[in-house]
């Protein structure tokens, strides 16, 4: 189609870019900071060579890899949890409403009650060696780094959360401290999403903001349909199958998202229905047993639907008596899978006449695992390390 005399201008019009309504704060934030301060920057490790004419050639550095999961409280008791709370739920990303709005509902309502609830929940699924969460991410971490090794690829792994411990900013300077200028920075969301992925990119390049010689940086933006991944999930399917025998149904239940956000463009919904896709043909036949729900609903507005308890609850009165339930979403289980999922949703399938549910555990510490996520990681650091 010839273009119109109008073209050009509704092209200019579609590139305009709003103004951005968080440049009103930085502005005084600008005025406090930068008119009465000078830049503050880490230390950086000095060589010595800084004024040297004839310095010495250097080796080019390690290279790092920092794995980043959410995080998740430091105890399983209230304080611990409120804290965990106040810094995930304050995050623009995770809530996106105004602070004005937000900070007096979280503060005037959640933090006083939600943190008394979850308690005991994460009292029954605590570990020895902390919450499992932390313990799986940190076990998937090791995994990496052995593996990567084992494919003969040199780099540091790294494990950090993005709110709470072990500290992102800790992870970033414990790389730099072994002299690594290149790190490449993994998300632990096999699915994108602008409240998981996004946050913790930015994350990172808040860190990188207060260094003055930055290393180089990539970042995994998702992995949902690499084969290594789906290999390792249908791995996990077909083993509990051997165990136990076949349901009549698999569930794939994804942690929500509200849905505004995917109609404002956040990609998640697709990433999941095509992880889910993928996973039904890698499994043949059994393929078709495969459904999607969506579970950890929070606050009134709609989420992504259908949702994983009613959806089982559903299933028993309509007749389905076997299910298993997975979570392909969560590389570590968590709260949302051993307490949500195994148990809450099993009670709510057996008291509407289920007979058996079956819970397929996350990826965890699983060696194929380990192989799978560090081919992967291996094939994004081609140009830094030597790669097969
Ligand atoms: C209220 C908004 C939330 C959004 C949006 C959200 C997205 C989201 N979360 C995960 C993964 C995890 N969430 C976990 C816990 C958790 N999530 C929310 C809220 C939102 N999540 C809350 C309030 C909590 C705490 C528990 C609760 O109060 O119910 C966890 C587990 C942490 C643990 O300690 O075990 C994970 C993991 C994803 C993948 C996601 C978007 C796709
Ligand atoms: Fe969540
Ligand atoms: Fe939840």
């Amino acid at each position: 189609m010839p273009a119109g005399p109008g073209a050009g201008r509704r092209k200019e019009a579609m590139l305009r870019v709003p103004p951005d309504p968080g440049a009103f704060v930085s502005f005084f934030s600008w005025l406090s900071m930068s008119v009465l301060l000078p830049p503050r920057y880490l230390p950086e490790p000095a060589d010595g060579q800084a004024f040297s004419d004839h310095p010495e050639p250097r080796a080019p550095g390690p290279v790092g890899v920092l794995l980043i999961n959410l995080g998740t409280p430091d105890a399983p008791e209230a304080g611990a949890i409120r804290r965990y709370l106040a810094e995930f739920l304050s995050d623009q990303r995770v809530i996106e409403l105004p602070q004005l709005l937000w900070q007096p509902i979280l503060r005037g309502a959640i933090l006083p009650l939600r943190p008394r609830k979850l308690a005991p929940r994460y009292r029954e699924i605590w570990h020895e060696g902390g919450s499992p969460l932390l313990v799986w991410s940190l076990a998937q971490g090791k995994g990496v780094d052995q593996a990567l090794k084992s494919l003969g690829i040199q780099a540091h792994v790294e494990v950090g959360m993005r709110y709470g411990r072990p500290a992102l900013d800790g992870a970033l300077e414990n790389l730099r401290r072994q002299g690594c200028e290149r790190i490449l920075v993994v998300p632990m969301y096999p699915q994108y999403a602008a409240s998981t992925t996004a946050t913790a990119v930015d994350a990172v390049a808040r860190y990188a903001a207060r260094l003055r010689n930055q290393p180089e940086l990539r970042f995994i933006k998702r992995f949902h349909t690499e084969p290594e991944y789906i290999d390792a999930l249908a791995g996990q399917v077909e083993r509990h199958w051997a165990q136990n025998g076949e349901p009549q149904k698999l569930l794939l239940s994804f942690h929500g998202l509200p849905r505004a956000v995917v109609e404002k463009g956040d990609p998640y919904r697709r990433d999941c229905m095509e992880t889910a896709d993928l996973l039904a043909a890698r499994l043949g036949d059994r393929g078709k047993l495969v459904s999607v729900a969506f579970q950890s609903r929070f606050g009134a507005q709609k989420w992504l639907e259908p949702y994983t308890e009613p959806t089982l609850r559903a299933w028993a009165r309509q007749g389905v008596t076997q299910v298993d339930v997975m979570c392909p979403g969560f590389l570590a289980d968590c709260i949302e899978t051993l307490e949500e999922i195994q148990m809450q949703c099993r009670d709510a399938f057996l008291s509407e006449g289920g007979q058996r549910f079956g819970f397929i555990p996350c990826l965890n510490d699983d060696p194929q695992w380990a192989r799978g996520f560090a081919a992967i990681v291996g094939r994004h650091l081609q140009g830094w390390v030597k790669t097969a």
